[in-house]
């Protein structure tokens, strides 16, 4: 990461205030710049509005694959409730307490590890938190903060479920039901960068994709995580307004829409041990009994299915991994 630059209060203020419209002013965008969404206006009651938001929504979609997502309703005091609850759990004179839900069993729905390696640098603690949610027993403040969260962002899982089923021209219920959502598996990894017993190497996590219909991630400070464009350039996430959610959609919109949304690979960098980052990146997936495969509205004589189709819960688990490791397994089921 190098350098770290602080949350960009000044950023929010200037363009994001309820009725200001950056997407009619933005169409053109940077490539090096993030599309930034505002929530609000995608469920507009003008439909002028709501159909330039849209649309909008569906270049961020289709030519990034990840924009900040602003407006969203999470009030500022949850995220700041959440930062503190993580640094307060990732306290490094305790680290015995996390401990025990480091590997055991294939059951696990809580899960810590500790990487510090050439490959990887950061301390995690990943929880299943949806349809049912899991933390540790013996920490009450921060589950009860985290759940909250938790809670408030599956209001927007189903909001950017109509919305972008509409971006891909089809009823609002189209990716509810396609990943039947309302038991949707959820997976939130807190990462600690970095970790607590110093970083070995600049990887804070390596290159990947991540399964699911897409994941939302919120950080305490900016500087570290990049995301390669379709052109091939690594952009830095270094201007994330204050309160926004980074969203990154996720290898099952791509099998659904038959590429047309591609999922994005992102790493973290962290060369700078004096630098603590905090993230929150929650992968908000099918139903694990949902079967997801190319849609036939996204398939013609031109165009045949590209991916297999498989339950979420095999996609999880075709390299023999459990499913809290949440990793991409795309290659296996792209055909080219
Ligand atoms: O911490 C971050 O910025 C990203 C972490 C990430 O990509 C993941 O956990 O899948
Ligand atoms: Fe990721």
């Amino acid at each position: 990461m190098g350098t770290s630059v602080p949350i960009d209060d000044s950023l929010s203020s200037q363009c994001f205030t309820p009725n200001s419209i950056c997407y009619t002013t933005n169409n053109n965008i940077n490539a090096d710049e993030i599309p930034t969404i505002d929530y609000s206006v995608l469920f507009s009651s003008d439909p002028n509005i709501q159909a330039k938001a849209l649309d909008y929504l569906s270049t961020a979609c289709h030519n990034y694959g990840f924009f900040y997502l602003v407006n969203h309703g999470v009030p500022e005091y949850v995220f700041k409730s959440v930062f503190k609850a993580i640094s307060d759990y990732f306290e490094p004179t305790v680290v015995e307490d996390r401990m025990k839900y480091q590997k055991k069993s294939s059951t696990d729905m809580i899960r810590w590890e500790l990487r510090s390696s050439a490959a990887e640098n950061r301390e995690y603690l990943k929880m299943v938190t949806h349809p049912n949610y899991h933390s540790p027993s013996n920490q009450t403040t921060f589950s009860e903060t985290m759940e909250d969260y938790y809670t408030r962002m599956r209001e927007v899982v189903h909001g950017l479920g109509k919305a972008i089923s509409k971006t891909l021209g089809m009823e609002e219920s189209f990716i509810e039901k396609a990943f039947k959502l309302e038991s949707g598996f959820d997976v939130s990894a807190m990462n600690l960068y970095p970790p607590n017993f110093k970083s070995k190497g600049s990887m804070g996590v390596p290159d990947h994709t991540d399964p699911g219909f897409f994941v939302s991630l919120i950080q305490d400070i900016n500087g570290g995580l990049q995301i390669l464009s379709h052109q091939g350039k690594w952009i830095d996430v270094n201007y994330m307004p204050s309160n926004a959610i980074l969203i990154n959609t996720g290898d099952h919109l791509e099998i659904l829409s038959n590429g047309k949304y591609k999922s994005h690979v992102h790493r973290v960098v962290v060369d700078n041990n004096n630098v603590k980052r905090v993230s929150v990146a929650t992968l908000h997936g099918p139903s694990l009994d949902a079967f997801v495969k190319p849609a036939p509205e996204f398939l013609d004589d031109a165009l045949p299915p590209n991916y297999d189709g498989a339950t979420y819960k095999h996609y999880l688990e075709a390299n023999g991994q459990h499913l809290i490791d949440v990793q991409s397994n795309i290659q296996q089921f792209r055909h080219n």
